[in-house]
């Protein structure tokens, strides 16, 4: 029986291993092939031992019984929304606003804006065990069971260094490619067509039989930490950092995030992802720029739901993809 429970452990983290490869990384570590052989043989071994499957196990991903509805969350810390700008001069009031309350001029942390959903994942010990919609920001609704069918999601975080309790924030979406194959099945079965990625997405969310959701290729990029417990434990000084910390422990981030550090710099951002904005594999609707500095975030603080310290700074309207 040790030898079944090895080979359970090994299998377990073998697949792990790839998913995160393949997902965090963008870098496949095996052939898809490869890959299933080694599903295959951890789903026969789990069928024939189920007491032995492991909680991270891949095969985990997809729920049981659909549920009847969506349980209600209150976000341990409130969710909240993005300010927008539409020009340059209303990005430099932004700076100026922001420039004027801080001793040291700010550097931001700039990152496409996924038109997607924004939801929130606890980790608890690292093992994956919770995910909410945002909502209104204070109460979102309980979508565990979907979320888990995410295979860019990790479901036990790796390494080590993260705290006892740690929320991930970030975005739900489906990817460009994955939009186009579920809209093609349902035309083949004259179904209803999804007008857009986000619509999507959100459609997929919200189903209640999570083997559904699991059938849409959902991806997820993280975008910030939420809330970490205990609160006094040592965290990077910026919110770049913070990023690659999420990274390393197996959340992927876009790979267009990056630290731009005057004025200049952010607008050639700006202009860089607008005009790369079809070639990228999802769908954006602008960029996000933060001040990156934690202490400089902290000093700013938030206006009513918005943070001071950021802005979402948003592409011109695009024309209605006409289907
Ligand atoms: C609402 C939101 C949305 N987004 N999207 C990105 N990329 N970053 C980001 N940050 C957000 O809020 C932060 C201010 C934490």
């Amino acid at each position: 029986m040790q030898a079944i429970q090895d080979e359970i452990k090994q299998l377990t983290d073998q697949l792990n291993q790839h998913n995160y490869r393949y997902y965090v990384d963008d870098a496949p570590s095996i052939p898809d092939v490869e890959y299933d052989r080694l599903m295959r043989r951890l789903q026969a071994l789990e069928a024939e031992y189920p007491e032995l499957a492991l909680g991270d196990s891949p095969t985990q991903r997809v729920g049981g019984e659909a549920l009847s509805k969506f349980n209600q969350v209150t976000h341990l810390k409130p969710m909240l929304s993005l300010d927008n700008v539409f020009s340059e001069e209303e990005f430099n009031a932004f700076y100026k606003r922001v420039d004027d309350k801080l001793a040291e001029a700010p550097a931001f942390c700039c990152e496409p804006k996924l038109d997607g959903l924004a939801v929130s994942i606890l980790y608890r010990d690292g093992v994956f065990e919770r995910a909410a919609t945002r909502g209104d920001g204070t109460v979102g609704e309980d979508i565990t069971e979907n979320v888990r069918t995410i295979k860019s999601v990790p479901l036990r975080l790796r390494g080590s260094g993260f705290p006892p309790l740690l929320e991930v924030r970030g975005e739900v979406f489906m990817p460009k490619a994955a939009f186009e194959a579920v809209n093609d099945k349902a035309r083949a079965k004259g179904e209803k067509l999804f007008v857009n990625p986000r619509n999507a997405a959100a459609g997929s969310l919200r189903q209640l039989d999570s083997k559904i959701t699991a059938s849409r290729s959902l991806a997820f990029y993280a975008y910030a930490l939420g809330v970490v417990e205990p609160e006094t434990w040592p965290l990077a000084a910026s919110h770049f950092e913070q990023l690659m910390q999420l990274k390393e422990w197996g959340c992927p981030v876009s790979s267009e995030v990056k630290v731009c550090a005057d004025i200049p710099s952010v607008l050639a951002y700006y202009q860089d992802i607008l005009t790369r904005r079809s070639e990228l594999a999802y769908e954006i609707d602008g960029v996000v720029l933060k001040v990156n500095d934690i202490a400089q975030q902290q000093t700013l603080g938030f206006v009513a739901k918005a943070p001071r310290w950021a802005t979402a700074y948003k592409f011109p309207a695009q024309e209605e993809i006409t289907l």
